[in-house]
């Protein structure tokens, strides 16, 4: 293929990717109280664009409140000034606008609305009152005839709006993040899917299927934007990161790679990359690809989100752990000799690319990480997703690609609905957490390196599970349960683990609040986090989890 057509199918990708999620404009409709104004701040904050409320417009330029306005000339004077505000905004491009209730029956103002995205948050009548009750500064809550008002609403909403969305009993935030789900196009991936992760750091899709590298640069919305792309590479996986290169005709490519193990997550390791990156003029709206294993994924991270105060990073995980988990929600670390992960950001990707069937090959790393993971998050999610995980569990043990993308998709899905909810781990993020406290003292105990291989996890987990059960939250067959599909997916159950050298390790550990805090399960799928366990629940769960 000749250069020219190359970039040009790249940039209208590039600027259909840009229009459709982040350059297009969204108007927000509705009655008083549909929660035009809280849930449009929303969507623009998680889109990363400006937001603006027409009625806060109109109050600042006229210098007085609505209700004034309403009060001293009636309403048709209102409405003129209305017209007049949505007609400039409009034309402005500012990307997301509540307009005020009443705005959507003006002929003029529906005729301006035509080819945006005009999103219908509906709410119910009585709702709305409950939402808007003993408001002084919308005047036609104080009129009668009110719910007149609504009847005669209703249908210009449905006929104007592209989107309806419904707000009844469903939080702010869980009605932008379906305005996003809505807004955004999906790819067609043959055999593959996308989820959508809606982080206040970030919105994006992770793109999980067999052989997606073959249009990795096309899933990246801002490849075309970028004239550099820094490509930073697990040395083991330099053939994935060629075919990456192949596909930036037009680009300026810069190679990097990083050996994909724990002792290259060092600030001389990012010092290397940082250099090398100024050193060829890399700037902000360029865009650094991570091509590797959890390691190289995170340290591809760091650089990208601390460079030029943070440019476009993109991942492509290689590792079944970092495709089902650690490459979706943003972290990254490297360790200091006092600790690990001591050092790192939450920056959340503008694209995850995962090749299913690069992470099934039989030669390639992290697969029983990845397994663990797998397991951990269906242990959080409930009985369910532990069954279907079960029966994955034979064609996983034998690596078979179709189940290494089903599982993949399925981790994918639950990582990007926890990590939408909580990006920042203040809330249900660090369930996640579920076994790995158990896990890195298991590991500093036994030097064993957990990023690529599932042992400590699976270990962690069994003795989360005990204690959960010592402490009466868990039944003893559902710690069995735990132990079935461990042993189902080739997993250890059992260690030998001493009380002291447990707690000696967590002394280290950068959670450690006065007394380690951890992550237990009341119920599978019915996680509990911040709970205690006192030396003596500790030594009865470490000598239920020993051998024999
Ligand atoms: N989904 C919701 N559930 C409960 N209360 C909401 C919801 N959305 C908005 N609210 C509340 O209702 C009131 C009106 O919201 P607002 O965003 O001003 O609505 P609008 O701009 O559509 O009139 C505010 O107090 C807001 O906090
Ligand atoms: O429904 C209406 O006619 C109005 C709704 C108000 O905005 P909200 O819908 O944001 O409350 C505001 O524009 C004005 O009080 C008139
Ligand atoms: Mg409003």
């Amino acid at each position: 293929m000749s250069r020219t057509p190359a970039c040009l199918r790249q940039a209208l990708i590039g600027i259909r990717f840009f229009t459709r999620i982040y350059m297009l404009m969204v108007v927000l409709i509705g009655f008083m109280g549909a929660g035009k104004s809280t849930v449009g701040r929303i969507v623009a904050d998680l889109l990363g664009v400006s937001f603006v409320d027409t009625d806060v417009f109109i109050e600042r330029h006229e210098g007085r409140t609505i209700r004034e306005m309403f009060d001293l000339h009636g309403e048709a004077y209102f409405r003129q000034i209305e017209r007049a505000a949505v007609t400039e905004l409009l034309e402005d491009r500012a990307s997301v606008l509540a307009l005020g209730g009443g705005a959507p029956m003006d002929r003029e103002i529906r005729a301006l609305l035509g080819g945006h995205t005009v999103v219908y948050l509906h709410v119910p009548y009585e709702q709305a009152l409950v939402r808007v009750h003993g408001d002084s500064y919308r005047p036609l809550l104080h009129g009668s005839g009110v719910r007149q008002i609504y009847d005669s609403r209703m249908p210009v909403y449905e006929s104007t709006a592209t989107i309806r969305v419904e707000t009844d009993g469903r939080r702010p935030d869980d009605v932008a993040r379906e305005v996003l789900h809505r807004l955004a196009p999906t790819p067609n991936l043959r055999d593959g899917s996308s989820c959508l992760v809606t982080a206040v750091g970030g919105t994006y899709f992770a793109h999980a299927g067999p052989g997606v590298t073959a249009r990795a640069v096309d899933l990246i919305p801002n490849a075309a934007a970028a004239e550099s792309v820094v490509i930073i590479s697990a040395t083991q996986d330099e053939q994935i990161s060629d075919s990456i290169a192949s596909q930036l005709d037009g680009h300026s490519v810069i190679r990097a790679t990083v050996d994909d193990h724990e002792r290259s997550k060092s600030f001389s390791t990012v010092a290397r990359l940082a250099e090398q990156m100024a050193t060829q003029m890399v700037h902000r709206n360029d865009l650094v690809i991570g091509v590797g294993g959890e390691v190289v994924c995170e340290i591809a991270g760091l650089v990208a989100a601390l460079f030029n105060r943070g440019i476009p990073l993109a991942l492509v995980p290689t590792t079944l752990v970092a495709q089902a988990d650690s490459a979706i929600g943003g972290k990254n670390a490297i360790s200091l000799p006092q600790g690990r992960n001591l050092i790192g950001t939450i920056y959340q990707p503008v694209a995850v690319v995962a090749d299913t069937a690069v992470a099934a090959r039989k030669d390639q790393r992290g697969y029983s990480a990845g397994l663990a993971e797998i397991v951990k998050h269906a242990l959080l999610q409930g009985t369910d997703a532990v069954n279907a995980v079960m029966s994955l569990a034979g064609a996983l043990r034998g690596r078979d690609p179709a189940a290494v993308n089903q599982a993949v998709r399925v981790s994918q899905e639950f990582k990007a609905a926890v990590v939408s909810r909580d990006d920042r781990e203040t809330g249900d993020r660090v369930f996640l957490n579920y076994g790995h406290t158990f896990a890195h003292a298991i590991e500093w105990a036994t030097g064993v390196d957990g990023s690529d291989d599932g042992a400590p996890i699976a270990i962690g987990m069994m003795a989360a599970a005990h204690v959960s059960h010592i402490q009466g939250r868990m039944s003893a067959a559902e710690v069995e349960v735990h132990r079935d599909l461990l042993v189902a997916l080739g997993l250890p159950t059992s260690a030998t683990v001493d009380v002291d050298r447990l707690e000696a390790a967590w002394m280290r550990d950068k959670k450690y609040d006065h007394g380690v805090r951890l992550v237990l399960l009341d119920r599978i799928g019915v996680p509990r986090r911040g709970c205690t366990a006192t030396r003596e629940e500790l030594a009865t769960a470490l000598a239920a989890l020993a051998p024999g």
